[in-house]
């Protein structure tokens, strides 16, 4: 049977220029639509489960057409609130070779970031979910929303609802002053946080001690000593961290690290040619949360994550469009990338 997920955050339209363009060349754009948490509502979906996707949206065509977007993919939007002036859009130019891609947010008064907190029923929402995910974009876009934040954690723990967030410090949002009194307060209702080393110094100032630093990466000890010091620090169930090498444009590692409190569980460690690398993260976060959800063991759990946000990389947009049986195969070992007949 399907599980009841619930996610909550921004969505946002995404204007892409195309073929590589800059985005001062463009003369059109291409229109996607995605945000961190309308992103593993995706994933969530595409592998079966009941995923909600949380927001608010104007009450106007280009709202609806975020709403048709989400349930296209199978998102139940059903706690979709109406209402507000805009929907945010955000930027997206595509880098290529030593060009990096490069994000314009134009999100300043959006629905969701002039909602209220007592728009958002949580006991309603959240009654019979098996679990609630929330990233650290959702509280930046002000302090109403790190109340509804804070309300909807506080609920779930009253419904035993399992609770992830994905740390996602996003600088163009706010201080890492800020972030770090917000988060605290929320991370003590959080059971499995998400998020890789930046985040981790950024927001709550933790580092690994033996900074040991290979080609401007973290030794896989660095990355063991920032999990297991965030889950002392919030007394967490999981700690999931995603393990980045990015040696130049061509050549990227990518791996994914799992620690509930006794072991360390690594992930087999991909070689990625980036298409678009936007949701890699959300990608990650969806196939944790799916693994966890259904009982994997933490091993598998980390492979699954690993697998799914590798397979996100070669797909154009913020959704990972995967089906179950893609992201088992890979995990499973086929990495060939053969033509499918
Ligand atoms: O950056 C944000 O705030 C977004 O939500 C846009 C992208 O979907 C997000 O960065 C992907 O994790």
């Amino acid at each position: 049977m399907a599980n009841k997920v619930v996610t909550f955050g921004e969505i946002m339209m995404r204007l892409t220029p195309p073929n590589y363009l800059r985005i001062v060349q463009a003369e059109s754009f291409d229109v996607t639509y995605g945000g961190g948490e309308a992103n593993v509502a995706v994933s969530l979906a595409n592998y079966g489960e009941e995923a909600y996707f949380v927001t608010k949206v104007p009450d106007n065509p280009v709202g609806q057409a975020a709403v048709n977007h989400l349930r296209r993919y199978g998102v139940r939007t059903d706690y979709v609130v109406r209402g507000g002036e805009r929907l945010g859009i955000y930027f997206n130019e595509i880098g290529a070779s030593q060009r990096p891609s490069l994000v314009v947010y134009d999100r300043k008064y959006s629905a969701i970031s002039g909602a209220k907190p007592e728009e958002f029923d949580w006991e309603r929402i959240l009654i019979g979910a098996r679990w609630f995910h929330f990233t650290g974009i959702t509280p930046a876009l002000g302090d109403n929303l790190a109340q509804a934040c804070l309300d909807a954690v506080k609920t779930a723990k009253k419904l035993g609802v399992t609770v992830s967030c994905d740390l996602n410090y996003r600088k163009k949002l706010w201080s890492p002053e800020k972030a770090r009194e917000v988060m605290t307060a929320l991370m003590e209702y959080v059971d499995v946080a998400i998020g890789n080393e930046e985040d981790a110094e950024k927001v709550f100032g933790i580092k690994a001690a033996s900074s040991d630093v290979t080609k401007g990466v973290l030794n896989e000890e660095g990355y063991r000593e920032v999990a297991s010091q965030l889950l002392e620090k919030f007394s967490l169930k999981g700690v999931a961290i995603t393990l980045r090498e990015s040696f130049s444009a061509f050549d990227n590692g990518w791996s994914g690290l799992y620690y509930d409190g006794k072991e360390f569980y690594k992930s087999r460690r991909y070689e990625i040619h980036i298409v678009d690398r936007v949701g890699g993260g959300d990608a990650f976060a969806g196939g944790l949360i799916y693994a966890l959800v259904n009982g994997y063991s933490p091993q598998d759990a980390v492979e699954f994550a690993a697998a799914a946000s590798c397979l996100k990389h070669s797909i154009v947009g913020d959704f990972n469009h995967v089906t179950l049986s893609e992201v088992k195969n890979l995990m499973k070992g086929d990495a060939s990338g053969r033509v499918q007949r």
